[in-house]
């Protein structure tokens, strides 16, 4: 099967991108590893199908770069809306559905402007606290998280007892002067550091206004800057946005 490709990055959390609105593609697991494989493919944290979809813009399949079905994907979604819009589906504004429901998106200055599912609940835990935004995030606050082994200390934490069978996102958050964020993530389906993630970011920036941080929190990742924006509703967050550069890198041509 020839593919044509894409290639997007938002803030340094890279993608594979397929047209499959003929609904001609389908992708074994290993088919998404390989594409995904950074010596044997094209290379990407993860992989998306922008499908179909009746009473919607379209439909975001993603998939992990292990080839597994994932679950929401924070910068995935904002690089698959700055694919549409290339491709002439949107204008400036989306409605579109992924795996954990419905979303709204726009682009505003060059930014793409993605609304996260509503967060009910953030669960204490000992060290940290968990939540799910799209996908299961563990936050733990640090100091000097440039120092910090974040692949070490990520995979003890998602292949601990509490959260081996599923995994886990692990996310070091460093609280800075002036309502500012530093996140660093190990994400998992990759089983390693990436520049960014989108869902995590989300997470870190609702467990911070329990501190006293204020919407919208500025958050430096490896790759970028982001921003999150959100309303506090009871012990909740609704309107939540992320907010950041979506980039297409290249098209390609591979033969699988
Ligand atoms: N990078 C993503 C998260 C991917 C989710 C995935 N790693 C999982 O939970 O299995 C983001 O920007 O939100």
């Amino acid at each position: 099967m020839d593919l044509t490709f894409y290639k997007y990055q938002g803030t340094g959390n890279d993608f594979v991108v397929l047209d499959n609105r003929s609904q001609e593609i389908t992708l074994t697991q290993e088919q998404v590893a390989f594409l995904c494989d950074r010596r044997k493919g094209v290379g990407a944290d993860g992989l998306m199908l922008l499908q179909n979809k009746e009473g919607y813009d379209f439909e975001m399949v993603y998939y992990n770069a292990d080839g597994r079905v994932g679950s929401m994907c924070g910068n995935g979604g904002r690089c698959l809306v700055a694919f549409v819009q290339f491709m002439g589906v949107v204008e400036n504004e989306a409605y579109f559905i992924a795996s954990d429901g419905p979303h709204k998106a726009y682009l505003k200055d060059g930014l793409v402007h993605l609304q996260m599912k509503d967060v009910d609940a953030i669960e204490d835990l000992e060290e940290a606290t968990f939540m799910n935004t799209g996908s299961p995030h563990y936050v733990k606050q640090v100091e000097a998280l440039a120092d910090l082994n974040v692949f070490a200390e990520g995979r003890a934490i998602r292949y601990s007892d509490r959260f081996k069978a599923e995994g886990t996102n692990v996310n070091f958050v460093e609280h800075l002067p002036q309502n500012k964020l530093s996140v660093r993530t190990y994400e998992r389906g990759v089983e390693d550091e990436t520049f960014s993630c989108g869902t995590g970011v989300t997470a870190c920036a609702l467990a911070a206004s329990r501190s006293g941080y204020e919407s919208p929190v500025p958050i430096s990742v490896l790759g970028g800057e982001l921003q999150v924006s959100f309303e506090k509703e009871g012990s909740g967050f609704k309107n939540v946005f992320l907010i950041g550069p979506a980039v297409q890198v290249f098209k390609g041509e591979i033969t699988l």
